[in-house]
């Protein structure tokens, strides 16, 4: 069976400085993967690069998705083979609410305007199954948006857009209790075994509310090991140092 996503020997800069240095790791469908590592090892800009950010160089190795090389796809084309990168949208869109900004993204992904009534049906039918009031989806993208509720709009679009691959970056940007939950009660309804999700947590929390049955450790850019739930547990207790110390001898 092909595998959802393959990553070979990926090798990718900024500027003149390489970060990720011969990554591998493959994802087949049905299957949860987390990342972790520690600070600076890559972690973001592997999200990047998955997704086509132009800041990013890929110098070496290749990216298939479906078995089709993505390296040469726009951010746009990945969308629309299926590829999804939780859109961390900071700035507050004004004038723009949430339902037509969720829209936007549908047509987007599709190539066509999608009818209004098949769209309004499917929002539905999300907020309904990740218990999002309809008040919501009225108000302004982003502004005044909490943690939570930041978090609440990126997994209804996701929701939304029902893509076959799924990376959720999750950047410690303070986030509370309620906002993991909100992640984890989302991924954990949409999961299916069609889709696959690399979850990129850049701490430890995360894994307390979503148990992926794949973990890699990142270290200076390449995958240092990989294991199942429990190697989630091992750095928990024993943190990156062994990692590190490795690094450091060579
Ligand atoms: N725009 C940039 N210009 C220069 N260096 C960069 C840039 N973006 C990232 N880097 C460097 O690349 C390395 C990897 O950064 P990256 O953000 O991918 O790490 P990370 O694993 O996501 O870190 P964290 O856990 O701290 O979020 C770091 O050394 C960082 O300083």
């Amino acid at each position: 069976m092909t595998p959802l996503l393959e990553i070979r020997n990926l090798r990718a800069s900024i500027g003149d400085k390489e970060i990720l240095k011969g990554l591998n790791l493959v994802i087949n469908a049905g299957e949860i993967h987390a990342i972790m590592g520690p600070n600076g090892s890559g972690k973001s800009t592997l999200a990047n690069v998955l997704m086509g950010n132009p800041a990013y160089t890929v110098t070496g190795g290749d990216i298939l998705f479906k078995g089709e090389s993505v390296l040469e796809m726009s951010p746009d084309e990945r969308a629309r083979k299926g590829l999804f990168l939780a859109f961390q949208y900071p700035v507050p869109i004004p004038g723009v609410t949430l339902v037509n900004f969720l829209r936007q993204a549908v047509n987007a992904v599709r190539g066509e305007e999608v009818p209004i009534r098949e769209f309004r049906e499917k929002l539905f039918s999300k907020m309904e199954l990740l218990k999002v009031d309809q008040d919501f989806a009225r108000r302004y993208v982003n502004d005044g948006f909490s943690g939570g509720e930041k978090k609440r709009a990126e997994m209804l679009q996701m929701a939304v857009l029902e893509p076959a691959m799924a990376i959720l970056d999750e950047t410690d940007s303070g986030l509370d209790i309620d906002a993991l939950r909100t992640v984890a009660e989302a991924v954990n309804k949409l999961m299916n075994p069609n889709m696959g999700l690399l979850l990129i947590t850049h701490y430890q929390r995360l894994l307390n509310y979503i148990r992926p049955q794949f973990v890699h450790v990142l270290v200076d850019g390449r995958i240092a090991r990989s294991g199942g739930p429990e190697l989630a547990e091992y750095l928990e207790a024993r943190g990156y140092d062994e990692f590190l110390a490795e690094l450091a001898k060579a």
